[in-house]
């Protein structure tokens, strides 16, 4: 790996957008405050809030929030005394119509994201970001489904709208060390040189820190963690093990370590309804390559229908299903059941 010592790393916190998908998006607004405030004080740069599935996600389809992704912005942004608050959105469930409410509320970012290979879904989102002076961000999930090539042409493609920083994000936790380097290197190569690269790591496979270094070292500068680690499946790179990583590694941060382990310890931690961890059923999104935020969702069609989780999410991975089809565990879970049953 290539010495990054010296090297600047903007760190982007996840746990109360990523978060909310492990606590099914039922944050207290006293919780959301409270987390964003020790983040603040620490000297984490962004925090996104949003529901876990961006702004405009509270559904029947990806579960209702406690409050909503407006009255969380509100709470939040008007207590930030350093860091800038950004809100996730993926075209279809955010129009841009919930991306000026979210203006209105004081976000100073947006990260638009799609699937990996359909970024001409995010045009007109990124465009009128970008108009506006917002911080843009063009965020590719599952990037483990596209080729390094063909990643790097949809990163062109949000370059072209506007978006000044491009994601290749590991939605599914799948990607090892060498993947994340192929990826990352090609769209520095391709990309103009002020075009920032961020890279979104899943811990699934247990190597969110080492690919968010393998990223850093071929050319990625925005790094999303999670404090202790909330997010969905076995949950994000965690922020306080990423601070102590560059610190050891000599890579500036900004943040003060002992705060966000104190932050992770006693506000994070006691949210969370089970373990972020490496589980049996986290572990096989990774290994299937699958959305992490699907692991609720079969859990609880498992409970339903008696199907393990583990073979639910084996199939999703062979049927290649992407964010957004997440009805279709429930519907599998079912036909199985009754195929079962007869
Ligand atoms: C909507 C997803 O949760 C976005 C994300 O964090 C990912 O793809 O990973
Ligand atoms: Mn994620």
């Amino acid at each position: 790996m290539s010495n990054i010592k010296g090297r600047k790393v903007t760190l982007h916190e996840m746990s109360l957008r990523d978060g909310m998908h492990p606590v099914r998006h039922q944050m207290s607004l006293d919780q959301m405050v409270a987390v964003a405030t020790a983040a603040d004080d620490a000297g984490v740069p962004w925090i996104e809030v949003s529901h876990g599935d961006g702004i405009g996600g509270s559904s029947v389809n990806y579960g209702f929030a406690a409050h909503s992704d407006m009255d969380y912005l509100r709470a939040v942004v008007p207590q930030m005394k350093q860091a800038r608050i950004s809100a996730l959105l993926l075209p279809g469930i955010g129009t841009v119509d919930t991306l000026k409410e979210a203006m209105d509320c004081g976000i100073s970012g947006v990260r638009v994201a799609t699937h990996c290979t359909e970024a001409d879904c995010a045009e007109q989102h990124i465009t009128y970001a970008a108009k506006t002076g917002l911080d843009t961000v063009g965020f590719l999930m599952m990037a483990h489904r596209a080729e390094p090539a063909q990643l790097v042409e949809q990163a062109l493609l949000m370059e072209s709208y506007g978006a000044r920083t491009v994601y290749c994000t590991d939605s599914a936790g799948y990607l090892l060390p060498d993947g994340v380097t192929a990826r990352i290197s090609a769209m520095r190569e391709a990309l103009q040189p002020e075009t920032e690269l961020g890279f979104h790591g899943h811990h699934n496979l247990g190597m969110g820190i080492a690919n968010s270094v393998a990223a850093v070292a071929a050319g990625a500068n925005r790094i999303d963690g999670a404090l202790a680690g909330l997010g969905a499946g076995a949950g994000n790179a965690a922020t306080e093990q990423l601070v102590a990583v560059f610190n050891r590694m000599g890579v500036e941060t900004g943040i003060d370590l002992f705060k966000v382990l104190d932050a992770a310890e006693d506000l994070v931690v006691p949210m969370m309804e089970r373990p972020i961890r490496v589980d049996r059923s986290s572990l096989i999104l990774g290994y299937a390559g699958v959305y992490s935020s699907f692991l609720l969702f079969a859990e609880r069609a498992e409970k339903r229908y008696g199907i393990p989780a583990r073979d639910l999410l084996l199939e999703m991975g062979k049927r290649g299903m992407v964010g957004g089809q997440e009805d279709m565990i429930e519907d599998l879970a079912l036909t199985w059941s009754r195929a079962a049953s007869q």
